[in-house]
C-alpha cells in the first residue's frame, strides 16, 4: 500500500485502496463528477475486476474519502506508428468540501514520480477542465472536432445504394462487433498518433457488458462494418438512433456516433456516405472527430457539416524527452537544441534531437547552446506534431534562442495529418 509519507499536516491521507475501500472511493468518485452517490455491490465488483488497486488512489479524512484518482499503463502512437508507454491519470475528483486544499497536487506529484520511476515516456490524460493541468507540466497535443450533419443538404446521391468499390457495408451485432472490432482498433491506433490502446474493458463498456448504477440505461446500438472488396473488415461503426417529433408527417430521427474507426481512406469514407444515406434520419452527430477528418470533405456540400464543438482533448506530460522524440518520425532531417523546464525535476534538461539521419533519429543530454527553450507542457502541445512552435513562440510560451529555431522546430516536429485521440479514460 502507497502512503502519503510528507502528508501536509492536516491528517488527510493520500493512500491505495484496500477492497474494502472501494465502495466509500467510488461514492467519493460519484460525488466529485455531480453523479448520485448510491453505490451497489455490483459497481463494487464490476470495478474491482477491472482496476489494477495498486494504482488507484485517493485523499482519506477521518473515515472518509474525499479524493479519488487513478492511473493505469497505456500505450500512445507517435507520429511514425510507434507506441510508448504512457501513465494514464483518470478519475481525479476532489470533493467540494476539500477543494483547493492542494489534493489533487498530492495525489498527482506522487503518481508522476511513480510513473517516472516506472520508466513510463509521458503521463496522458482528458482534461476536464482547461486551466487544470497546465501547472502540472501537461499540455493540450491533440484536438476534436464535433460535426452536426444535415442529411438532406449533404448532397448525396438519393439513389446511393452502398459503396461502389467493390467493398460492402454490413450490420453486425454484438459478438461479431467484438470478433472485428478490437484486432482492427489495434490496426487502427498504429496508424494514428494520439491514439491510445482500447484494453478489453473498454469494449464491454462499449457493448453494454460492463456498467456502473450511474450509467444512463443501455439502450442497445447498431454496428456497422465496411469490408473491402476482397472481404477484410476495414472500419466498423457504432451508432444510436433517436426518434424525431416527424413534424408534417416528414421524417425527423437522429443518429449519433459513438466510435467510427477505419484503416483506409475508403472505409472511411464508405461509413459515413452509409450514415448519411439511412432513410429517416435528417441527422447525424458525429461524436469527437480528427479536426482533419475526411468527414466535410467527402459530402457533395461539405457545409451540411456544421462544426458543434472544437477542443483540445488529450494532454500529455513528457517523462523521458530523449525517448519521447527518439520514438517518432520526423518529415524532414536536422537537428534541434532543446532546453526543457521543468520545475517538477522530472524531464528537463538540455537535450540534442538529431532527427532522421542516416544512423536514424538520436535524442540525448548536450551542452551544447539552445535553439529553443521550452517547459515540459509545452512540448506536450508539441510533441505529436499538431501545435506550431512559431505559433506558441508569437505568443511568448516558447523562446527562440536561436533567430529561426521555431520554423525548423515545426519542419521536423508537424505532421501532414493531424494527431487524434477518440478515446475518452
Ligand atoms: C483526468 C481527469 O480525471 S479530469 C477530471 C478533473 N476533475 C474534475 O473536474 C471534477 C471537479 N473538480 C474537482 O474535483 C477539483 O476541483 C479538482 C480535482 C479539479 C482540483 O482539486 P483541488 O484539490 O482543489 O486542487 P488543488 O488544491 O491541488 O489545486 C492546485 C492548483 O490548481 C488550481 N485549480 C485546481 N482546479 C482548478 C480548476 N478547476 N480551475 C482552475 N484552477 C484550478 C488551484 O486553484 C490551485 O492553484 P494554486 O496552486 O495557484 O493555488
Amino acid at each position: 500500500m502507497i502512503r502519503d509519507p510528507g502528508g501536509a499536516g492536516d491528517g488527510i491521507e493520500i493512500r491505495t485502496l484496500a477492497e474494502d475501500d472501494v465502495a466509500g472511493w467510488l461514492a467519493a468518485l460519484q460525488t466529485g463528477f455531480l453523479r448520485p452517490p448510491a453505490v451497489t455491490a455490483e459497481d463494487v465488483a464490476t470495478f474491482t475486476g477491472s482496476r489494477d488497486l495498486a494504482r488507484v488512489r485517493g485523499a482519506y479524512d477521518g473515515g472518509r474519502w474525499v479524493g479519488t484518482y487513478r492511473s493505469f499503463d497505456q500505450e500512445l502512437t507517435v507520429p511514425g506508428g510507434a507506441a510508448v508507454p504512457a501513465c494514464a491519470v483518470s478519475s481525479v475528483t476532489v470533493s467540494p468540501t476539500h477543494r483547493r486544499r492542494g489534493l489533487l497536487t498530492r495525489m498527482l506529484t506522487a503518481d508522476l514520480a511513480a510513473a517516472k520511476e516506472r520508466g513510463d515516456v509521458v503521463a496522458s490524460l482528458i482534461a476536464a477542465e482547461y486551466p487544470i493541468y497546465g501547472r502540472y507540466g501537461f499540455g493540450p497535443a491533440t484536438w476534436i472536432t464535433d460535426y452536426e450533419v444535415s442529411t438532406r443538404r449533404a448532397q448525396l446521391d438519393p439513389r446511393y445504394a452502398g459503396p461502389d468499390d467493390g467493398g460492402s457495408v454490413e450490420l453486425l451485432d454484438t459478438a461479431g462487433l467484438l470478433a472485428i472490432g478490437p484486432p482492427l482498433h489495434d490496426r487502427f491506433r498504429r496508424l494514428v498518433p494520439g491514439a491510445v490502446d482500447r484494453g478489453a474493458h473498454r469494449w464491454q463498456v462499449h457493448t453494454g457488458a460492463a456498467r456502473f448504477s450511474v450509467d444512463e440505461p443501455w439502450v442497445e446500438p447498431f454496428y456497422a462494418v465496411y469490408r473491402s472488396a476482397a472481404g477484410e473488415p476495414e472500419g466498423v461503426v457504432t451508432y444510436r438512433a433517436k426518434w424525431g417529433e416527424w413534424p408534417g408527417k416528414l421524417p425527423d430521427d437522429r443518429l449519433t456516433v459513438t466510435d467510427l474507426i477505419a484503416v483506409t481512406p475508403a472505409a472511411e469514407r464508405a461509413l459515413w456516405r452509409y450514415l448519411v444515406s439511412i432513410d429517416w434520419a435528417t441527422t447525424l452527430h458525429t461524436g469527437h472527430r480528427a479536426p482533419d477528418d475526411l468527414l466535410p470533405l467527402c459530402l457533395g456540400d461539405p457545409r451540411a457539416a456544421r462544426v458543434t464543438a472544437h477542443a483540445d482533448f488529450l494532454w500529455l506530460r513528457p517523462l523521458d524527452v530523449p525517448r519521447l522524440l527518439e520514438a517518432r518520425d520526423y518529415a524532414a532531417s536536422g537537428s534541434l537544441v532543446l532546453d526543457v523546464h521543468d520545475p517538477a525535476g522530472l524531464a528537463g534538461g538540455r537535450f540534442l534531437l538529431d532527427a532522421g539521419g542516416p544512423g536514424g533519429t538520436g535524442c540525448s543530454a548536450t551542452d551544447r547552446p539552445a535553439d529553443l527553450a521550452l517547459s515540459t507542457a509545452e512540448l506536450g502541445r508539441l510533441c505529436l506534431g499538431d501545435e506550431s512552435a512559431v505559433r506558441l513562440a508569437a505568443l511568448g510560451l516558447v523562446d527562440e534562442e536561436r533567430p529561426g529555431a521555431a520554423a525548423r522546430a515545426d519542419a521536423l516536429l508537424r505532421t501532414s495529418r493531424r494527431p487524434w485521440c477518440p478515446d475518452i479514460f
